[in-house]
């Protein structure tokens, strides 16, 4: 059972390659963005965000021909997610990942136009408004969506135990079992220092109801980690031509006005 927030008939609109249209007809909070780090404006209201997940409530893994998705039971609050930019209460649903053919690039955002080779996204619903995701993606304080950027370097323990379910989920709709990981594993050691604005989804259906909040300090993984992520393939296994899973990230968008604001100085 697919969980609320990874409903196939949107995510199946998801296609390899995924440049799209460069803007979305009258979309002026288009994501991802170049983050500029001397136009960001401190903002000393910016709380420190506090994060609470449950590894009990991971449920699965799997390619939606897209990425591959790691998704939790959003059906209580166990996996919550408040403060820092945010006035409500966002219920976690799943997290996935952005990277290239080559460690040269593969993020979604940059900063100061760096490109990193891959970017975590933690997918977050706003409970306290909202009953199910599928409502909260179409409003503009539906979402909020924790972006961390992966550098290449030594090991990281806490992502072995994902990279090591990869292999079995190779192909696009193929899913496994995957229990007791926790999320925050992945955070850097610093989760305070973050830029936020607002945007929009980087992939279908692309709704401006996305809370960014992205990390300064990045986390390291190894080349071989990084690997087998580009290991996966974008097709299924019935296709004749299979497709690596790589570059699967959007182009920045236009700022349009856009106030990034950083939480420290
Ligand atoms: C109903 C519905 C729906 C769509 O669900 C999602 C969930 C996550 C994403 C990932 N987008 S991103 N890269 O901005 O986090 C896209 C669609
Ligand atoms: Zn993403």
């Amino acid at each position: 059972n697919l969980t609320a927030c990874s409903s196939k008939y949107v995510l199946s609109q998801m296609h390899p390659m995924w440049h799209g249209p460069l803007e979305v007809p009258g979309g002026d909070h288009q994501s991802p963005i170049d983050i500029a780090v001397k136009k960001a404006v401190f903002d000393s209201e910016l709380k420190p965000l506090e994060s609470s997940y449950d590894p009990q409530t991971c449920q699965q893994i799997w390619n939606n021909g897209y990425s591959f998705l790691v998704e939790y039971d959003d059906t209580t609050d166990k996996n919550t997610l408040k403060g820092g930019p945010l006035q409500d209460k966002y219920r976690l649903c799943q997290f996935h990942f952005h990277w290239g053919e080559s460690n040269d690039w593969g993020s979604e955002h940059t900063v100061d136009r760096r490109l990193f080779p891959a970017e975590l996204h933690l997918v977050h619903w706003n409970s306290d408004r909202y009953t199910l995701f599928e409502e909260a993606v179409m409003e503009e304080n539906g979402l909020a969506v924790i972006g961390i950027f992966l550098k290449v370097g030594k090991r990281h323990e806490g992502l072995q135990k994902l990279v090591d379910a990869l292999p079995a989920i190779r192909h696009k709709d193929s899913v496994v079992e995957f229990t007791r990981f926790d999320p925050a594993s992945l955070f850097p050691s610093n989760i305070d220092d973050y830029w936020t604005y607002h945007g929009s989804l980087t992939t279908p259906p692309l709704t401006e109801s996305v809370t960014w909040i992205v990390m300064k300090q990045h986390i390291e993984v190894s080349h071989d980690q990084l690997a087998v992520f580009r290991s996966l393939l974008f097709t299924s296994a019935e296709e004749e031509v299979q497709k690596s899973m790589v570059n699967n990230f959007r182009v920045q968008q236009p700022l349009r006005g856009r106030t990034v604001r950083s939480s420290f100085t």
